[in-house]
Protein backbone atom coordinates (compact mmCIF):
# COMPACT_ATOMS: atom_id res chain seq x y z
CA UNK A 1 0.00 0.00 0.00
CA UNK A 2 1.55 3.74 -0.59
CA UNK A 3 2.76 5.51 2.31
CA UNK A 4 -0.06 8.46 3.21
CA UNK A 5 1.79 11.76 2.78
CA UNK A 6 0.95 12.14 6.39
CA UNK A 7 3.56 9.71 7.42
CA UNK A 8 5.89 10.34 4.85
CA UNK A 9 6.51 14.13 5.23
CA UNK A 10 6.25 13.56 9.19
CA UNK A 11 9.37 15.16 11.32
CA UNK A 12 11.23 16.65 8.76
CA UNK A 13 12.96 19.27 9.50
CA UNK A 14 11.64 22.24 7.24
CA UNK A 15 14.48 24.37 8.02
CA UNK A 16 16.89 22.21 6.58
CA UNK A 17 14.52 21.07 3.65
CA UNK A 18 14.18 24.48 2.99
CA UNK A 19 18.16 24.76 2.62
CA UNK A 20 18.34 22.19 0.35
CA UNK A 21 15.26 22.80 -1.73
CA UNK A 22 17.22 25.89 -3.35
CA UNK A 23 14.62 27.71 -3.47
CA UNK A 24 14.32 30.91 -5.19
CA UNK A 25 13.54 33.43 -2.50
CA UNK A 26 10.26 35.22 -1.57
CA UNK A 27 8.92 38.49 -1.34
CA UNK A 28 5.65 39.85 -0.16
CA UNK A 29 4.50 43.16 -1.02
CA UNK A 30 1.72 45.21 -0.35
CA UNK A 31 0.05 47.89 -2.95
CA UNK A 32 -1.18 51.24 -0.81
CA UNK A 33 -1.86 54.72 -2.02
CA UNK A 34 -4.65 57.12 -2.23
CA UNK A 35 -8.15 55.81 -4.04
CA UNK A 36 -8.00 55.91 -7.78
CA UNK A 37 -4.69 57.01 -7.96
CA UNK A 38 -3.83 53.67 -9.92
CA UNK A 39 -2.40 50.81 -7.75
CA UNK A 40 -4.82 48.04 -9.79
CA UNK A 41 -3.79 49.02 -13.28
CA UNK A 42 -0.02 49.47 -12.52
CA UNK A 43 0.08 46.11 -11.04
CA UNK A 44 -2.55 44.97 -14.25
CA UNK A 45 0.34 46.20 -16.22
CA UNK A 46 3.62 44.59 -14.55
CA UNK A 47 1.62 41.08 -14.24
CA UNK A 48 0.99 41.72 -18.41
CA UNK A 49 4.08 43.04 -19.35
CA UNK A 50 5.83 39.79 -17.40
CA UNK A 51 3.46 37.17 -19.62
CA UNK A 52 1.67 36.51 -16.22
CA UNK A 53 -1.60 36.89 -18.34
CA UNK A 54 -2.12 37.13 -21.98
CA UNK A 55 -3.05 39.30 -24.77
CA UNK A 56 -6.39 36.93 -25.01
CA UNK A 57 -6.98 37.84 -21.65
CA UNK A 58 -6.77 40.95 -21.56
CA UNK A 59 -8.70 41.45 -24.74
CA UNK A 60 -11.30 39.93 -22.95
CA UNK A 61 -10.80 41.88 -20.28
CA UNK A 62 -11.33 45.14 -22.43
CA UNK A 63 -14.31 44.35 -24.07
CA UNK A 64 -16.28 43.59 -21.25
CA UNK A 65 -15.18 46.98 -19.70
CA UNK A 66 -16.19 48.75 -22.94
CA UNK A 67 -19.67 47.28 -22.40
CA UNK A 68 -20.00 49.29 -19.56
CA UNK A 69 -17.84 52.16 -20.33
CA UNK A 70 -14.71 51.75 -18.15
CA UNK A 71 -12.63 50.83 -21.17
CA UNK A 72 -9.47 52.15 -19.49
CA UNK A 73 -10.24 50.01 -16.52
CA UNK A 74 -9.39 46.93 -18.17
CA UNK A 75 -5.66 46.71 -16.62
CA UNK A 76 -7.33 47.01 -13.15
CA UNK A 77 -9.44 44.12 -13.50
CA UNK A 78 -6.59 41.87 -14.00
CA UNK A 79 -5.90 42.44 -10.34
CA UNK A 80 -9.90 43.23 -9.00
CA UNK A 81 -10.89 39.62 -10.29
CA UNK A 82 -13.93 39.45 -8.49
CA UNK A 83 -17.73 40.87 -9.95
CA UNK A 84 -18.34 42.90 -6.92
CA UNK A 85 -15.28 45.31 -7.40
CA UNK A 86 -15.54 45.28 -10.82
CA UNK A 87 -18.99 46.84 -10.73
CA UNK A 88 -18.14 49.22 -8.13
CA UNK A 89 -15.10 50.10 -9.85
CA UNK A 90 -13.14 49.81 -6.22
CA UNK A 91 -11.32 46.84 -5.07
CA UNK A 92 -12.88 45.66 -1.67
CA UNK A 93 -10.75 43.11 -0.27
CA UNK A 94 -6.83 41.75 -0.80
CA UNK A 95 -6.37 40.36 -4.33
CA UNK A 96 -3.47 38.33 -4.38
CA UNK A 97 -1.53 37.65 -7.57
CA UNK A 98 2.19 36.31 -8.09
CA UNK A 99 4.93 36.80 -10.45
CA UNK A 100 9.08 35.93 -10.83
CA UNK A 101 12.16 37.44 -11.76
CA UNK A 102 15.48 35.43 -12.11
CA UNK A 103 16.11 36.31 -8.32
CA UNK A 104 12.96 36.59 -6.88
CA UNK A 105 9.39 35.20 -6.43
CA UNK A 106 6.90 38.19 -5.64
CA UNK A 107 3.33 37.74 -4.12
CA UNK A 108 1.61 41.25 -4.87
CA UNK A 109 -0.92 41.88 -1.69
CA UNK A 110 -3.43 44.54 -3.57
CA UNK A 111 -4.86 46.76 -0.90
CA UNK A 112 -7.99 48.80 -1.28
CA UNK A 113 -7.53 52.42 -1.42
CA UNK A 114 -10.87 52.99 -0.49
CA UNK A 115 -11.32 54.97 2.83
CA UNK A 116 -13.72 52.52 4.60
CA UNK A 117 -11.19 49.22 3.60
CA UNK A 118 -8.79 50.26 6.04
CA UNK A 119 -9.36 47.50 7.61
CA UNK A 120 -8.50 45.15 5.09
CA UNK A 121 -5.15 46.85 4.32
CA UNK A 122 -4.31 46.55 7.44
CA UNK A 123 -4.06 42.54 6.64
CA UNK A 124 -2.39 42.73 4.08
CA UNK A 125 0.15 45.70 5.18
CA UNK A 126 0.56 43.12 7.82
CA UNK A 127 1.63 40.23 5.50
CA UNK A 128 4.28 42.26 3.91
CA UNK A 129 7.98 42.27 3.47
CA UNK A 130 7.88 45.92 1.88
CA UNK A 131 5.52 48.19 0.46
CA UNK A 132 4.93 50.04 -2.87
CA UNK A 133 3.01 53.31 -2.71
CA UNK A 134 1.10 54.59 -5.66
CA UNK A 135 1.13 58.52 -6.04
CA UNK A 136 -1.43 59.50 -8.81
CA UNK A 137 1.42 62.57 -10.26
CA UNK A 138 -1.32 64.69 -12.14
CA UNK A 139 -2.20 68.02 -11.28
CA UNK A 140 -4.21 68.53 -7.67
CA UNK A 141 -4.44 64.70 -7.37
CA UNK A 142 -0.86 64.22 -5.69
CA UNK A 143 -2.11 67.26 -3.26
CA UNK A 144 -5.72 65.75 -2.80
CA UNK A 145 -4.15 62.67 -2.16
CA UNK A 146 -1.71 64.12 0.79
CA UNK A 147 -5.03 65.18 2.15
CA UNK A 148 -6.62 61.74 1.66
CA UNK A 149 -4.95 57.76 1.94
CA UNK A 150 -1.79 58.67 0.97
CA UNK A 151 -0.15 59.80 3.95
CA UNK A 152 -2.09 57.65 6.53
CA UNK A 153 -1.71 54.22 4.41
CA UNK A 154 2.42 55.28 4.28
CA UNK A 155 2.22 55.36 8.48
CA UNK A 156 0.32 52.24 8.58
CA UNK A 157 2.52 50.46 6.51
CA UNK A 158 5.49 51.65 8.76
CA UNK A 159 3.87 50.82 11.86
CA UNK A 160 2.91 47.56 10.80
CA UNK A 161 6.54 46.98 10.08
CA UNK A 162 7.29 47.79 6.79
CA UNK A 163 10.81 49.47 6.51
CA UNK A 164 11.62 49.34 2.42
CA UNK A 165 9.07 51.47 0.68
CA UNK A 166 9.04 51.99 -3.36
CA UNK A 167 7.43 55.11 -4.42
CA UNK A 168 5.70 54.38 -8.00
CA UNK A 169 5.01 58.35 -9.08
CA UNK A 170 2.17 57.30 -11.76
CA UNK A 171 0.61 58.66 -14.33
CA UNK A 172 3.69 60.56 -15.52
CA UNK A 173 2.45 60.68 -18.75
CA UNK A 174 -0.42 63.33 -18.19
CA UNK A 175 2.50 65.76 -17.24
CA UNK A 176 4.55 64.79 -20.04
CA UNK A 177 7.20 63.02 -17.80
CA UNK A 178 7.64 66.57 -16.13
CA UNK A 179 11.21 66.10 -14.23
CA UNK A 180 10.29 69.58 -11.93
CA UNK A 181 7.14 67.49 -11.19
CA UNK A 182 8.62 64.06 -10.15
CA UNK A 183 11.16 66.05 -7.68
CA UNK A 184 8.84 68.58 -6.00
CA UNK A 185 6.81 65.06 -5.25
CA UNK A 186 9.59 63.10 -4.34
CA UNK A 187 11.13 65.90 -2.17
CA UNK A 188 7.55 66.34 -0.09
CA UNK A 189 7.23 62.28 0.18
CA UNK A 190 10.66 61.97 1.79
CA UNK A 191 10.27 64.81 4.29
CA UNK A 192 7.21 63.27 4.97
CA UNK A 193 8.79 59.73 5.03
CA UNK A 194 12.10 60.44 6.98
CA UNK A 195 9.12 61.89 9.80
CA UNK A 196 7.17 58.73 9.44
CA UNK A 197 10.55 57.00 10.62
CA UNK A 198 11.29 55.70 7.40
CA UNK A 199 14.92 55.83 6.78
CA UNK A 200 15.61 57.72 3.26
CA UNK A 201 18.01 54.55 2.21
CA UNK A 202 14.69 52.22 2.65
CA UNK A 203 12.89 54.75 -0.17
CA UNK A 204 12.98 54.41 -3.64
CA UNK A 205 11.46 57.17 -5.94
CA UNK A 206 10.27 55.68 -9.73
CA UNK A 207 8.51 57.67 -12.00
CA UNK A 208 6.24 55.58 -14.33
CA UNK A 209 3.47 55.03 -16.18
CA UNK A 210 0.97 52.28 -15.24
CA UNK A 211 -1.60 52.60 -17.86
CA UNK A 212 1.19 52.87 -20.72
CA UNK A 213 3.53 50.52 -19.33
CA UNK A 214 6.23 52.70 -19.11
CA UNK A 215 9.43 52.65 -16.81
CA UNK A 216 7.14 49.76 -15.67
CA UNK A 217 8.97 46.35 -16.90
CA UNK A 218 9.68 48.40 -20.03
CA UNK A 219 12.07 51.61 -19.57
CA UNK A 220 10.46 54.34 -20.65
CA UNK A 221 11.46 55.23 -24.48
CA UNK A 222 9.52 59.02 -24.79
CA UNK A 223 12.41 61.69 -24.79
CA UNK A 224 10.40 64.00 -22.31
CA UNK A 225 11.99 61.62 -19.83
CA UNK A 226 15.54 61.21 -21.11
CA UNK A 227 16.67 62.56 -17.81
CA UNK A 228 15.48 60.12 -15.51
CA UNK A 229 18.39 57.66 -15.46
CA UNK A 230 17.11 55.50 -12.23
CA UNK A 231 14.96 51.85 -11.87
CA UNK A 232 12.12 50.61 -13.67
CA UNK A 233 9.35 49.31 -11.23
CA UNK A 234 10.60 45.93 -11.61
CA UNK A 235 14.18 46.52 -10.70
CA UNK A 236 13.24 48.52 -8.01
CA UNK A 237 11.64 45.42 -6.98
CA UNK A 238 14.21 43.15 -7.77
CA UNK A 239 16.42 44.94 -5.62
CA UNK A 240 14.39 45.19 -2.58
CA UNK A 241 15.89 42.28 0.03
CA UNK A 242 12.67 40.50 2.10
CA UNK A 243 12.08 40.39 5.63
CA UNK A 244 14.43 37.90 7.47
CA UNK A 245 12.27 34.55 7.77
CA UNK A 246 11.48 33.31 11.50
CA UNK A 247 11.71 29.42 10.28
CA UNK A 248 12.90 28.60 13.48
CA UNK A 249 10.44 30.30 15.66
CA UNK A 250 6.98 28.32 16.56
CA UNK A 251 4.25 28.30 14.12
CA UNK A 252 2.35 31.37 13.66
CA UNK A 253 -0.24 31.47 10.46
CA UNK A 254 -2.91 34.29 9.96
CA UNK A 255 -5.80 32.80 8.39
CA UNK A 256 -7.13 35.26 5.13
CA UNK A 257 -9.63 32.92 3.74
CA UNK A 258 -11.75 30.34 4.79
CA UNK A 259 -13.15 27.74 1.88
CA UNK A 260 -15.26 25.37 3.10
CA UNK A 261 -16.74 21.82 1.85
CA UNK A 262 -13.52 21.01 -0.56
CA UNK A 263 -13.48 17.53 -1.93
CA UNK A 264 -9.78 17.30 -0.17
CA UNK A 265 -10.81 18.41 3.39
CA UNK A 266 -14.47 19.35 4.89
CA UNK A 267 -12.43 22.67 5.56
CA UNK A 268 -9.91 24.76 3.81
CA UNK A 269 -7.65 27.44 5.13
CA UNK A 270 -5.06 30.24 3.31
CA UNK A 271 -2.74 32.97 4.83
CA UNK A 272 0.56 33.96 5.37
CA UNK A 273 3.12 32.34 7.57
CA UNK A 274 4.48 34.93 9.97
CA UNK A 275 6.86 32.70 11.79
CA UNK A 276 7.85 28.93 11.50
CA UNK A 277 6.95 25.86 9.26
CA UNK A 278 4.48 23.32 9.42
CA UNK A 279 4.35 19.89 7.29
CA UNK A 280 1.46 17.64 5.95
CA UNK A 281 0.53 15.52 9.27
CA UNK A 282 0.74 18.38 11.93
CA UNK A 283 -1.72 19.38 14.34
CA UNK A 284 -2.47 23.14 14.68
CA UNK A 285 -4.29 24.87 17.24
CA UNK A 286 -6.51 27.66 15.96
CA UNK A 287 -7.18 30.85 18.35
CA UNK A 288 -9.19 32.12 19.53
CA UNK A 289 -11.06 29.17 19.27
CA UNK A 290 -8.43 27.24 20.78
CA UNK A 291 -9.50 24.11 18.85
CA UNK A 292 -7.07 21.81 17.51
CA UNK A 293 -7.39 20.34 14.16
CA UNK A 294 -5.06 18.30 11.94
CA UNK A 295 -3.39 19.14 8.14
CA UNK A 296 -4.00 16.72 5.76
CA UNK A 297 -2.34 18.13 3.01
CA UNK A 298 -0.75 21.89 1.83
CA UNK A 299 -1.00 23.43 -1.12
CA UNK A 300 1.47 26.46 -2.25
CA UNK A 301 0.12 28.30 -5.41
CA UNK A 302 -2.21 25.47 -6.55
CA UNK A 303 0.41 22.39 -6.43
CA UNK A 304 0.55 20.15 -3.45
CA UNK A 305 3.98 20.33 -0.91
CA UNK A 306 5.32 18.49 2.05
CA UNK A 307 5.51 21.47 4.31
CA UNK A 308 5.52 25.33 3.54
CA UNK A 309 7.66 28.16 5.71
CA UNK A 310 7.50 31.62 7.35
CA UNK A 311 7.33 34.01 4.34
CA UNK A 312 4.63 31.52 1.73
CA UNK A 313 1.15 31.92 1.68
CA UNK A 314 0.33 28.24 1.79
CA UNK A 315 -3.40 26.86 1.67
CA UNK A 316 -3.94 24.39 4.45
CA UNK A 317 -6.07 21.53 4.29
CA UNK A 318 -7.98 20.64 7.37
CA UNK A 319 -9.52 17.33 9.20
CA UNK A 320 -10.40 16.79 12.83
CA UNK A 321 -12.30 20.01 13.34
CA UNK A 322 -16.03 21.89 13.21
CA UNK A 323 -15.47 25.00 10.52
CA UNK A 324 -17.22 27.29 12.94
CA UNK A 325 -14.21 27.63 14.78
CA UNK A 326 -11.67 29.10 11.82
CA UNK A 327 -12.39 32.65 10.78
CA UNK A 328 -10.71 34.53 8.74
CA UNK A 329 -8.29 36.99 11.19
CA UNK A 330 -7.49 34.03 13.00
CA UNK A 331 -4.16 32.59 14.51
CA UNK A 332 -3.11 28.92 13.88
CA UNK A 333 -0.20 28.39 15.84
CA UNK A 334 1.45 24.76 17.01
CA UNK A 335 -0.31 23.22 20.21
CA UNK A 336 3.71 22.72 21.66
CA UNK A 337 3.74 26.66 21.91
CA UNK A 338 0.67 28.32 21.53
CA UNK A 339 -0.30 32.07 20.88
CA UNK A 340 -1.92 33.05 24.42
CA UNK A 341 -5.22 34.58 24.44
CA UNK A 342 -5.12 38.04 26.81
CA UNK A 343 -7.14 41.07 27.68
CA UNK A 344 -5.01 43.43 28.89
CA UNK A 345 -1.18 44.38 27.73
CA UNK A 346 1.15 47.28 27.18
CA UNK A 347 2.13 48.35 23.68
CA UNK A 348 3.77 50.81 21.77
CA UNK A 349 2.54 53.54 19.99
CA UNK A 350 2.86 55.84 17.03
CA UNK A 351 -0.13 58.22 17.26
CA UNK A 352 -1.90 59.59 14.04
CA UNK A 353 -4.51 61.51 15.80
CA UNK A 354 -4.71 62.69 19.29
CA UNK A 355 -4.62 59.75 21.89
CA UNK A 356 -6.71 60.16 25.56
CA UNK A 357 -8.23 57.20 27.69
CA UNK A 358 -11.00 56.59 25.84
CA UNK A 359 -12.61 53.59 23.75
CA UNK A 360 -11.06 52.05 21.00
CA UNK A 361 -11.34 49.29 18.67
CA UNK A 362 -8.33 47.14 18.69
CA UNK A 363 -7.22 45.09 15.06
CA UNK A 364 -4.88 42.10 15.06
CA UNK A 365 -5.04 41.96 11.23
CA UNK A 366 -8.41 41.47 10.68
CA UNK A 367 -9.23 40.13 14.32
CA UNK A 368 -10.52 42.97 16.12
CA UNK A 369 -12.41 43.82 19.29
CA UNK A 370 -13.70 46.72 21.28
CA UNK A 371 -11.35 47.85 24.01
CA UNK A 372 -9.99 50.85 25.99
CA UNK A 373 -6.82 52.89 26.24
CA UNK A 374 -7.09 52.94 29.94
CA UNK A 375 -3.53 54.62 30.84
CA UNK A 376 -1.20 56.60 28.65
CA UNK A 377 1.87 55.48 30.71
CA UNK A 378 5.04 57.44 29.03
CA UNK A 379 5.66 60.06 26.10
CA UNK A 380 8.55 58.21 24.52
CA UNK A 381 11.54 59.68 22.31
CA UNK A 382 11.15 58.33 18.93
CA UNK A 383 14.81 57.64 17.77
CA UNK A 384 16.14 56.04 21.29
CA UNK A 385 12.44 55.06 23.10
CA UNK A 386 13.59 56.36 26.00
CA UNK A 387 11.03 57.94 28.31
CA UNK A 388 10.60 61.48 27.75
CA UNK A 389 7.18 62.05 29.99
CA UNK A 390 5.64 59.94 32.42
CA UNK A 391 1.77 60.01 32.37
CA UNK A 392 1.24 62.54 29.61
CA UNK A 393 -2.22 63.68 29.41
CA UNK A 394 -2.42 63.47 25.86
CA UNK A 395 -0.49 61.97 23.27
CA UNK A 396 -0.23 64.22 20.07
CA UNK A 397 0.06 62.90 16.16
CA UNK A 398 3.50 61.84 15.15
CA UNK A 399 4.77 61.33 19.11
CA UNK A 400 5.34 57.59 20.35
CA UNK A 401 4.22 56.36 23.42
CA UNK A 402 3.77 53.86 26.09
CA UNK A 403 -0.37 52.74 26.61
CA UNK A 404 -2.37 50.21 28.93
CA UNK A 405 -5.03 48.79 26.36
CA UNK A 406 -7.91 46.58 27.68
CA UNK A 407 -9.84 44.76 25.71
CA UNK A 408 -13.92 43.64 26.03
CA UNK A 409 -12.68 39.66 24.45
CA UNK A 410 -9.58 37.78 24.64
CA UNK A 411 -7.86 38.07 21.44
CA UNK A 412 -4.91 35.94 20.89
CA UNK A 413 -2.01 38.69 21.10
CA UNK A 414 2.29 38.20 22.21
CA UNK A 415 4.86 40.15 22.46
CA UNK A 416 5.84 41.90 18.78
CA UNK A 417 2.26 41.54 17.68
CA UNK A 418 1.34 44.78 15.47
CA UNK A 419 -1.81 46.42 16.46
CA UNK A 420 -3.58 48.93 15.34
CA UNK A 421 -6.18 51.79 17.03
CA UNK A 422 -9.59 52.88 15.11
CA UNK A 423 -12.07 55.22 17.01
CA UNK A 424 -15.03 55.84 14.87
CA UNK A 425 -13.43 54.24 11.52
CA UNK A 426 -10.38 56.76 12.10
CA UNK A 427 -6.97 55.26 13.00
CA UNK A 428 -5.79 56.61 15.79
CA UNK A 429 -2.66 55.00 16.54
CA UNK A 430 -0.66 51.80 15.53
CA UNK A 431 1.56 50.11 17.73
CA UNK A 432 3.67 46.62 18.95
CA UNK A 433 2.67 44.84 21.92
CA UNK A 434 5.23 45.06 24.78
CA UNK A 435 3.90 42.84 27.35
N1 LIG B 1 -3.28 58.58 -17.81
C1 LIG B 1 -3.13 57.59 -16.95
N2 LIG B 1 -4.22 57.07 -16.32
C2 LIG B 1 -4.03 56.05 -15.45
C3 LIG B 1 -2.73 55.52 -15.19
N3 LIG B 1 -2.86 54.53 -14.29
C4 LIG B 1 -4.19 54.44 -14.00
N4 LIG B 1 -4.90 55.34 -14.70
C5 LIG B 1 -6.37 55.54 -14.65
O1 LIG B 1 -6.75 55.96 -13.33
C6 LIG B 1 -8.00 55.37 -12.95
C7 LIG B 1 -7.87 54.62 -11.63
O2 LIG B 1 -7.02 53.51 -11.79
P1 LIG B 1 -7.11 52.21 -10.84
O3 LIG B 1 -5.98 51.33 -11.23
O4 LIG B 1 -8.48 51.63 -10.85
O5 LIG B 1 -6.86 52.88 -9.42
P2 LIG B 1 -6.72 52.20 -7.99
O6 LIG B 1 -5.77 53.04 -7.25
O7 LIG B 1 -6.42 50.75 -8.13
O8 LIG B 1 -8.17 52.37 -7.41
P3 LIG B 1 -8.88 51.53 -6.20
O9 LIG B 1 -8.72 50.08 -6.51
O10 LIG B 1 -10.30 51.97 -6.32
O11 LIG B 1 -8.23 51.95 -4.95
C8 LIG B 1 -8.41 54.50 -14.14
O12 LIG B 1 -9.27 55.22 -14.96
C9 LIG B 1 -7.11 54.23 -14.85
O13 LIG B 1 -7.25 53.91 -16.22
C10 LIG B 1 -1.60 56.10 -15.88
O14 LIG B 1 -0.45 55.69 -15.73
N5 LIG B 1 -1.87 57.12 -16.74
Amino acid sequence: MEESPSVKSKDLNVAEEFEKSGMKRMANFVVIGHVDHGKSTLMGRLLFDLNVIDQRSIDKLRKEAETIGKSSFALAWVMDQTSEERNRGVTVDIATNHFETEKTRFTILDAPGHKDFIPNMIAGASQADFAVLVIDASINSFESGLRGQTKEHALLVRSLGVQRLIVAVNKMDTISWSQSRFEEISQAMSTFLTTANFSSKGITFVPCAGLTGENVVRKVQTSDASWYTGPSLIEALDASEPGKRHIEKPLRLTISDVFKGGVIAPISISGRIEAGSVQVGDAILAMPANETATVKMIEVENKPVDWAIAGQIPTLHLTDIDPIHLRSGDIVCTPKDPVKLINTFTCKILAFEHVLPSSVDVFRGRLHTEGKISALLARLDKATGEIVKKKPRVVKPGEVSRVTVVLEKELPLEVGTRVVLREGGNTVAAGLLEG
